[in-house]
């Protein structure tokens, strides 16, 4: 197993660029299915959850090549409708390909998913608003089968704003027959990252990023080429880090409007941040303020995966901090391991409250889940002495080569294999 051995207490100094976001690219990739064209995705980054969906792309025979920071990917191949179980269960995202491959092949066999523990992660809504637009689902040992004969565009009201939900019947609902309505979406910018991509094929969509989004089908599509977006959670992330270690920074390739929530939080602990354009540049306090209520809520609320990086940012502020996790239900495994580290934090259901110390000290701890993970390599950059974070491929799914962000950055982190 893998592991980052970090010496912590060095500051950060210089700039770093962002990657293109994961909750983006891969709704993105399984989008590619539905056209049977070529397509053209830019600046994708390096994660195993893209490498996952690229062996389930070429598992049900779509061809992908690589090139510099393009991945393309030719669907007209495709020959199964049949989404291997093993790649499935790698990660929750295997649940894209079903509204892409009910419009191109109006049928899938396909797994539960997999993914981090992060608590239950049930699929009632995809499964709802598909049935719907006339889908016939067969749930039996393990496996969804799904088949119709022509999609219907429909009315959806969804019971909670899921994002995933949300990009399912929008994929599905691009090569339906007539108008779908989807009410109560979900309205994070990754969201409308993939409209762009859609509409790039030559779909009719409009309002994604607000609560109400509008399908008319299509009889077919274009190839397309496209930019996937920056990811506003590797950013958040590395400036909590720089708030952490109290160093001074400069994020580049943000979209500055993704971050609000979160910027807001970083000023309210009592750092400056400093946006121009495509770029932040902050300046941490030498004390970090706590904060009184930080409740995570769906966009534009503050996210629930920069939840367990602040809370690593709390456990060293001036302060006791109350922290509220509403989306998922079991968010807080970071929680033990930052305990390890010297911070005090009681955890009651869904509610963290934090008593910030002067200082972490380094640990041997272990990533549980993603966000978590990043968690305490954030603790580790701050802490007195090692730390050592084990199970690393939890958070390797959702950043492109943490490791040498940070140590570019000037940290002394390294990976262990
Ligand atoms: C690849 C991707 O984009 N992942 C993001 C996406 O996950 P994901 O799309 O899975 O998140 P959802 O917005 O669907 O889930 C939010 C809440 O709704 C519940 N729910 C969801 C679907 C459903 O059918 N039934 C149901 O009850 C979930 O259990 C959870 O409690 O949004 C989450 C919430 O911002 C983020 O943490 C993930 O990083
Ligand atoms: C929970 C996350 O992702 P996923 O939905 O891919 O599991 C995350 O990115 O923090």
């Amino acid at each position: 197993m893998s592991k980052y051995l970090i010496n912590g207490g060095n500051k950060l100094s210089g700039k770093i660029g962002i990657s293109g976001a994961k909750n983006s690219v891969l709704p993105i990739l399984a989008a590619s299915i539905i056209n049977g064209k070529e397509n053209i995705i830019i600046g994708y980054p390096n994660l195993r959850d893209v490498e996952t969906m690229i062996e389930i792309l070429l598992s049900i025979g779509c061809k992908v090549k690589r090139d510099s920071d393009c991945i393309i990917v030719n669907s007209e191949s495709l020959n199964t409708c049949e989404i291997p179980e093993h790649l499935v269960r790698e990660m929750r995202s295997s649940i894209f390909l079903m509204g892409p491959m009910l419009g191109r092949c109006k049928k899938i066999k396909i797994s539960y998913p997999g993914g981090c523990e992060i608590g239950p992660r049930p699929i009632d809504l995809h499964l709802k608003g598909l049935k719907e637009m006339g889908v016939n689902i067969i749930e039996a040992h393990g496996f969804l089968e799904c088949s119709v004969e022509k999609l219907k565009g429909a009315e959806i009201h969804l019971d909670y704003p899921s994002v995933g939900a949300t990009e399912n019947i929008m994929m599905a609902a691009v090569l339906a027959e007539g108008k779908t309505v989807i009410r109560n979406a979900a309205k994070e910018p990754e969201i409308l990252d993939l409209q762009d991509f859609l509409t790039g094929m030559g779909a009719k969509i409009e309002g994604a990023g607000t609560s109400i989004i509008q399908i008319e089908g299509v009889k077919s599509l274009n190839g397309v080429q496209h930019k996937i977006i920056p990811d506003r959670i590797v950013a958040g992330t590395i400036l909590t880090a720089a708030a952490i270690t109290k160093s001074e920074i400069m994020v580049e390739n943000v979209i500055a409007d993704h971050l609000v929530s979160t910027i807001a939080k970083l000023k309210e602990v009592g750092c400056q941040l400093n946006i121009k354009n495509n770029q932040i540049k902050i300046k941490p306090p030498k004390v970090i303020k706590s904060v009184e209520i930080l409740r995570t809520l769906p966009y534009p609320g503050f996210p629930t995966d920069m939840q367990a990086q602040f809370m690593a940012l709390l456990s060293i502020a001036n302060g006791t901090s109350i922290v509220t996790e509403t989306i998922f239900e079991n968010r807080f495994k970071h929680t033990e391991e930052l305990v390890r580290m010297g911070a005090k934090i009681k955890v009651d259901g869904r509610v963290a409250v934090i008593k910030g110390v002067k200082k972490l000290t380094g640990a041997n701890v272990s990533a549980n889940d993603l966000r978590g993970g990043a968690a305490l390599v954030l603790a580790g950059l701050a802490a007195e002495g090692t730390t050592i974070v084990d199970n690393i491929h939890h958070i390797e799914r959702g950043y492109d080569n943490l490791d040498i962000m940070f140590k570019n950055l000037g940290a002394d982190i390294k990976r262990i294999d």
